[in-house]
């Protein structure tokens, strides 16, 4: 591997000449570089691969595997892979701004038809992903970034998963809590697509308001937020939940009108985002029905990408993106669960704070954003991934050794970092 790296490393040299850092994820820092061989401008993500060099991280390859089989209009291209001083470096195609930016935008008016071709864009990039057995998983507005033309492109696949073999027991505290379906929420194992479906619809949702339309604080709360909007769902609507690992009974509330929510929203778009909303998944819209769906074809047409409003370029847009963004609007909390609830105080390790942590049964959840503190999404610690059993810090990556990395690179079929591609 050393020889290699040091292969790598020249090349790193001679092809991209390093720009701005873009920003930082959960995986790293993101890079904008310029292909000396294209001339083209790209983003290079650096994953972190752990601690020893020879430790893969193997949510990385998972990544790389997949965005390797995915190529489509609405999917973002990954141009190249390499490891560089014990980081994995992935090139993309340079995107000028994302779905988050357009929508916080205030000078950005969105007509219906514009709000249709964004919608539009998403679910033909995860139509794609679908087709193909893989789930985006962590479909959120800042992982749906716009180019140049005004494309949108569903981007960051660090957590999505091939989902086509038997028995596979996926991890269910991976997804944006406020984009997270309900199924997920009550700790379901096994999931569908149907997740990046009650995403996409968020997604909608949030388009048409202009702001998040479910909220939540907390899982709990999360709940609380889709019950207070939808109606607590009865046991008719959606059989399966009663037996889903981490099932609470939440006290039943009716649901207010939709119409009352949306008051701006054609009849056919609130159609179409009630049965994207729909509790059970197995009765929920696919994203191909979805886009057969009458929403589509009436009138007005869907935008042309290149005539879609373009919000402030990348950088420009950073600090206003907060600003207009206020986590307490939204629907009201109603029903904690009837199990107990126990609350207890830990220490931060860092820099000592004290923070308290809820425990339901055997699920904890984090207490600091129960209390009213900031949610906002420019927080360090990203909201897919619920850090709060592990204390403030995140939880060490899972490494691989030699030996299972050697049996991977065969079962992935990783051969772009097989020299003699170069
Ligand atoms: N292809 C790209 N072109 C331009 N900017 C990009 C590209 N990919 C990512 N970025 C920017 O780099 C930053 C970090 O992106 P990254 O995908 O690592 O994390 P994120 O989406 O911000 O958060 P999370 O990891 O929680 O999804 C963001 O500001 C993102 O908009």
């Amino acid at each position: 591997m050393p020889e290699f790296d040091q292969f790598l490393s020249k090349k790193v040299a001679d092809r991209y000449l390093k720009r701005e850092v873009l920003g930082e994820g959960t995986y790293g820092v993101v890079y904008k570089a310029i292909d000396t061989k294209s001339g083209q401008t790209v983003a290079i993500k650096k994953i972190r691969l752990g601690k020893h060099s020879d430790g893969v991280n193997f949510t990385a390859l998972r990544e790389i595997k997949i965005l390797k089989e995915l190529k489509d209009p609405n999917i973002i291209e990954l141009i190249d892979a390499f490891p560089h001083k014990g980081n994995l470096h992935l090139v993309f195609e340079f995107m000028e701004s994302d779905l988050e930016a357009v929508i916080r935008d205030r000078n950005i008016v969105l007509s219906p038809a514009d709000v249709k071709s964004y919608l539009q864009m998403t679910l033909k990039g995860l139509a794609y992903c679908h087709k193909k057995w893989v789930l985006h998983r962590d479909m959120k507005p800042n992982n749906l970034l716009i180019g140049a033309d005004g494309q949108l492109k569903l981007a960051d696949f660090g957590l999505a998963r091939l989902f086509g073999s038997p028995d596979r027991k996926f991890t269910h505290q991976v997804f944006a809590r406020w984009y997270r379906a309900p199924e997920l929420l009550f700790g379901t194992k096994q999931y569908g697509a149907g997740v990046d479906v009650w995403a996409a619809a968020c997604i909608f949702a949030e388009l048409l308001l202009r702001r998040p339309l479910l909220q939540g604080s907390s899982d709990i709360d999360q709940l609380g937020k889709i019950f207070a909007t939808f109606g607590t769902p009865k046991p008719s609507q959606w059989p399966d939940m009663i037996y889903l690992p981490d099932y609470v009974e939440y006290q039943y509330v009716s649901a207010p009108p939709l119409r009352s929510l949306f008051p701006m929203a054609s009849d056919d778009a609130l159609d179409l985002l009630s049965k994207m909303f729909t509790y059970d998944p197995k009765s929920r819209i696919t994203v191909q029905q979805a886009l057969e769906h009458r929403y589509f074809s009436s009138i007005p047409a869907p935008t042309k990408p290149s005539s879609l409003p373009r919000p402030a370029r990348k950088g420009e847009s950073l600090n206003s993106k907060p600003s207009d963004f206020n986590p307490h609007e939204g629907p009201v909390v109603l029903s904690p669960p009837r199990k107990s609830r126990r609350v207890t105080v830990q220490r931060d390790g860092l820099e000592g704070n004290v923070h308290y942590t809820e425990k339901v049964d055997d699920h904890f959840y984090d207490a600091r954003q129960v209390a009213g503190e900031n949610t906002g999404r420019s927080e360090n610690v990203p909201m897919s991934v619920d850090f709060s059993i592990f204390g403030s810090k995140p939880p060490p990556r899972p490494t691989l050794n030699s030996a299972d990395r050697s049996h991977l690179k065969r079962k992935l079929d990783l051969e772009f970092i097989q020299p003699e591609r170069e």
